[in-house]
């Protein structure tokens, strides 16, 4: 079925799935697993606000093509999605899509976690409870500011290869991560969760929503000049195989498809790692977290479905190597992991502990009075999460995502090409 061709090396992904489309739209009515009836979820708020219009000038005439039954939902604030995936009888329904940016499908997945939870009654706020799997595969068709997980999954923002995916019905396992507070479950996350510099832009931010997705390079400056690093400890399950020297995941990923059949021996060849000290960010990233703006993401060598999130952290050092960081982040070709205030781990659960921070006198000594806590927040999949101190679990593959996966592209000879 797949196809492994691509001339266009600006958008490889939608060349990519529009050659599979042609070849293989005529055995649509044979394919038993794509799904026919499917709740639909718009957001017309996020991103640029063109959530509606891409549903009824893209997405919507593709599923009515392809004979797709549609249940519309049109948001009307933030927690719709998830309050009505709590309530809502989803019988004859086969698969939830969401029209929105990672906020929005983050609403969804917690909605459909909390929902099988509360079926099967199971308590989502043990921290060590094993979350139950939701039954409806979840497409993700992007609307958003940054759109990292549809990026991450399909290899572009195309809104119609999102759509094309979900009429296919090709599926993949997702790792969902909890965040757990000392009392309750906070949140599922499945693209980030950052604490530090992620943490003071998403928290000020929000105050410049009208500005649309230009607000986030308002409070980026502003939260660079003033950053002042944050003192925490990190405790981390460490997998032995460490980003650097992964795989990239991609179609068909082996390290995934072991997961999936559970054929590592999980616990046994983990070990806890503790690692203290002042920080410019702390990172868990649930995917390689590319997206337009950084092409690589945190963690380019992070895989979807292996249990695991990679931990980046980045020592608190100089403005300089602050502004290196982020241009890092834009490179196409350079990642963090060599930088050396920079260190990474691949983790099963982690937790963070924000350590007070000492400020000194002008004089230089250290007065025990002025010893004061300086807390940043989380950036939880674009959310902001008060609390510092925090309890993270990865749970493999817990959701199932509609995506064919980013394909390797096959660079054709040219006529130009070095011998
Ligand atoms: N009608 C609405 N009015 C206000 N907020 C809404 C509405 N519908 C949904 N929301 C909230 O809007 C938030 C942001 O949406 P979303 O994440 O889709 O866009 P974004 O933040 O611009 O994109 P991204 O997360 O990709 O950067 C979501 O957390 C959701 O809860």
């Amino acid at each position: 079925m797949q196809s492994r061709r691509s001339t266009d090396h600006s958008n490889p992904g939608q060349q990519l799935l529009l050659a599979d489309l042609a070849r293989d739209w005529k055995f649509l009515p044979r394919l038993s697993h794509r799904p026919r009836r499917i709740m639909v979820f718009v957001n017309p708020f996020g991103g640029k606000k063109k959530g509606l219009k891409i549903w009824e000038r893209d997405v919507q005439p593709l599923m009515n093509i392809a004979e797709v039954e549609t249940k519309l939902m049109i948001t009307e604030r933030a927690g719709h999605i998830r309050d009505t995936l709590l309530a809502a009888s989803m019988d004859d329904i086969q698969a939830v899509v969401c029209v929105g940016g990672d906020g929005t499908f983050a609403e969804v997945f917690n909605g459909l976690v909390l929902r099988a939870a509360k079926d099967m009654q199971i308590d989502p706020n043990d921290p060590d409870v094993n979350l139950p799997t939701p039954n409806l595969p979840v497409g993700v068709i992007p609307s958003g500011s940054t759109d990292t997980v549809a990026y991450s999954l399909h290899g572009t923002t195309d809104v119609q290869t999102a759509a094309i995916h979900v009429i296919f019905g090709d599926s993949t396992g997702l790792d969902l991560s909890s965040v757990h507070n000392n009392h309750s479950l906070v949140r599922l996350y499945a693209s980030v969760l950052s604490y530090g510099y992620l943490g003071d832009v998403i928290r000020d931010s929000e105050k410049f929503r009208w500005m649309g997705p230009q607000r986030y390079d308002y409070s980026g400056f502003k939260k660079i000049i003033a950053n002042k690093g944050y003192e925490g400890e990190i405790e981390l399950l460490s997998d032995p195989c460490h980003p650097a020297g992964s795989t990239r995941c991609m179609e068909n990923c082996t390290r995934c498809l072991q997961h999936m059949h559970n054929t590592v021996p999980d616990k046994e060849i983990s070990r806890w790692l503790t690692v203290r000290g002042k920080f410019f960010m702390v990172n868990g990233a649930n995917v390689s977290c590319a997206c337009s703006r950084s092409p690589l993401g945190f963690s380019p060598h992070c895989h979807i479905g292996d249990g695991c999130v990679d931990i980046i952290l980045i020592r608190h050092t100089s403005l300089l190597n602050n502004i290196r960081v982020l241009l890092r982040l834009t490179s196409k070709h350079k990642t963090l992991y060599d930088l050396p205030f920079v260190e990474v781990y691949r983790a099963r659960e982690f937790t963070f502990r924000a350590l007070p921070t000492l400020h000194g006198q002008p004089g230089g000594e250290i007065n025990s009075s002025r010893l004061i806590s300086e807390l940043s927040v989380w950036n939880c999949d674009g959310e902001v999460i008060q609390d510092p101190d925090v309890k993270i679990r990865v749970h493999c593959q817990l959701l199932k995502v509609y995506t064919r996966r980013v394909q390797e592209p096959i660079v054709e000879p040219s006529c130009f090409c070095s011998t």
